[in-house]
């Protein structure tokens, strides 16, 4: 409250205001306008601007389906790490591209659909600039062994339809199997933010002169990838090792993987073994559920470069699989898959393969998590401990095939009555191909998605093609623009009452003497 000061031995007229108060009135207007102005300009400046949000389109041509990921991310942060994210995936109608060799021109046009969801999600004025990938994985890897010929013309037939979308067209290839493991590998680790570390993880990490990322398994129809970085470096054989700088540190990363072992063709594989002793038509399999049955083509099984080297001339044209429910059965059955007799490396997984021992955690996607996530055994909170998954898959095994199609009706046919192989397949997989034992299979995380984003190969493949993970560590300012501003507007303030208290000091105006002496 303003106390007017009185102007000494007058009275009677109106009071006036000495000429030094009025200088402070004044300074003490300025500076509050100079504050309001200061806290105006860093709420103004520090306002988000509109996001100029960018798009990328990739088609993850499977050797069973096809998914179109659609991905956004800012702009001005294309650099950082985790700032992707997909926002769409659209599931191609019918059979992967692979499955078009008798109609290859039938590729190209089964994608149209997904195309048209992914131009109405991305603004039109956006379309020229996104980036359009389709990378082929190994059903395309099987189909251009088995016939080259048809393998290019699909690829033909759907590059010729990605051209005539309105995007930006990249590429049509098949990748190899080295790819969509070190894809794999790289798209979990950047959306679990593994390859950027701040404050204290970062300098934990660099005291202990360590970085962890996670390892991936990936389980496919045709082919299932393992990639992970070990503990020791060895150069036994160089083909399964990859090399990545990333945000500033190196990656010695090991990867394969393993054409036909992907839980379809590891199906076709074990059919076609189990025919080799049989002396009539009708097989009793003990990974199928009791009063299950299946008709199988004998000259289809054999197709595949998988089991041609099984193929031989049989009394029979038909298999007719009858099914007994029995996983102990089934695991012995499947275990055969895996050769373990020659190693000619320190350490194997299978059929001769170099596999350094399994180091850290592994993010298990694809179908590791469709399956496992069917059977309830994907809980984070409390993982299943390994002899709990058995169990699990033994009971489901053992329930009659009228019963669990009854318990499951809305789930496809094909799906469900091959989860108590996949069940059995993914757990020899992993115990006798990996060595994964009790003691380590809890390090074993299934992945579905990762925030909002599928686990799998494709983020990997387009972060890396578009140029989006720098080799070194961009160079960040210490403080964020709004920590700055802030911080300057509390030093100017600071200055300011520091001046005006030195001033007060100094000249003691006369209206505040008596108040001082
Ligand atoms: O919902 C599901 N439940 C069970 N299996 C699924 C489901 N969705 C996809 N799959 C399976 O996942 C696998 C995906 O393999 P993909 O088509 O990617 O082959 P690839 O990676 O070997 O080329 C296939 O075996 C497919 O049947
Ligand atoms: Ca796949």
């Amino acid at each position: 409250m303003e106390i007017p000061v009185l102007t000494a031995g007058v009275t009677g007229t109106k009071p006036k205001m000495s000429w030094t108060r009025k200088i402070l009135l004044i300074l003490g207007f300025l500076s509050t306008l100079a504050v309001i102005a200061l806290i105006a300009v860093a709420v103004t400046q520090n306002k988000p601007l509109p996001k100029n949000i960018k798009y990328g389109i990739v088609l993850d041509a499977g050797s069973s389906h096809t998914n179109l990921y659609v991905y956004e991310w800012p702009a001005e942060k294309e650099n950082d790490t985790g700032v992707v994210q997909q926002v769409e995936v659209c599931k191609v109608e019918g059979p992967g591209i692979s499955g078009y060799s008798h109609a290859t021109e039938k590729a190209g046009p089964s994608l149209a659909q997904c195309l048209r969801q992914a131009e109405y999600v991305i603004p039109s004025k956006q379309h020229q600039e996104t980036p359009i990938y389709l990378g082929a994985t190994a059903g395309m890897r099987l189909l251009s062994l088995e016939n080259k010929n048809a393998a290019d013309k699909v690829l033909s037939s759907v590059e010729k339809t990605l051209r005539s979308a309105p995007f930006n067209f990249q590429g049509a290839r098949i990748i190899s199997g080295q790819e969509e493991g070190a894809y794999g590998w790289i798209t979990i680790n950047y959306l679990l933010g593994n390859f950027k570390q701040s404050g204290w993880k970062k300098l934990l990490h660099s005291l202990k002169s360590i970085s962890e990322t996670s390892g991936a398994l990936d389980l496919g129809g045709a082919s299932t990838q393992i990639t992970f970085v070990p503990n020791e470096l060895s150069s036994e054989s160089p083909e399964n090792l990859l090399y990545f700088r990333l945000y500033g540190k190196d990656y010695l990363v090991y990867t394969h993987s393993f054409l036909c072992y992907g839980k379809d063709q590891a199906l076709q594989q074990k059919l076609a073994e189990d025919l080799q002793t049989m002396e009539n038509s009708s097989l009793l399999d003990p990974c199928f559920h009791q009063g299950y049955q299946r008709t199988i083509n004998i000259s289809d099984l054999f197709k595949t470069p998988c089991t041609s080297a099984k193929k031989k001339q049989f009394p029979f044209s038909q298999l007719y699989v009858q099914g007994e429910g029995d996983y102990q059965k089934c695991r012995r059955n499947v275990q055969k898959l895996f050769n373990k007799t020659n190693c000619p490396y320190s350490s194997c997984s299978f059929n001769g393969i170099y596999l350094p021992p399994l180091q850290g955690d592994f993010g298990a996607f694809s179908a590791f998590y469709f399956v496992m996530n069917f059977l309830n055994l994907t809980s984070e909170q409390s993982p299943a401990a390994l002899d709990k998954v058995a169990a699990t898959v033994e009971s489901f095994c053992a329930r009659p095939w009228h019963e669990v199609k009854t318990a499951y009706h809305q789930i496809k046919e094909k799906y469900l009555s091959e989860y108590c192989f996949s069940g059995a397949y993914i757990l020899s997989l992993l115990e006798n191909g990996y060595d994964f034992t009790e003691n380590n299979w809890q390090r074993i995380h299934f992945l579905g998605k990762i925030g909002s984003s599928d686990a799998g190969w494709t983020l990997g493949y387009m972060l890396n093609l578009t140029n989006m993970i720098p080799a070194e560590e961009p160079a960040v300012p210490p403080l964020s623009y709004g920590s700055y501003v802030g911080l300057m507007v509390l030093c100017s303030l600071v200055l300011a009452s520091v001046l005006l208290f030195a001033w007060l000091l100094f000249h003691k105006p006369k209206c505040l003497q008596k108040g001082i002496v």
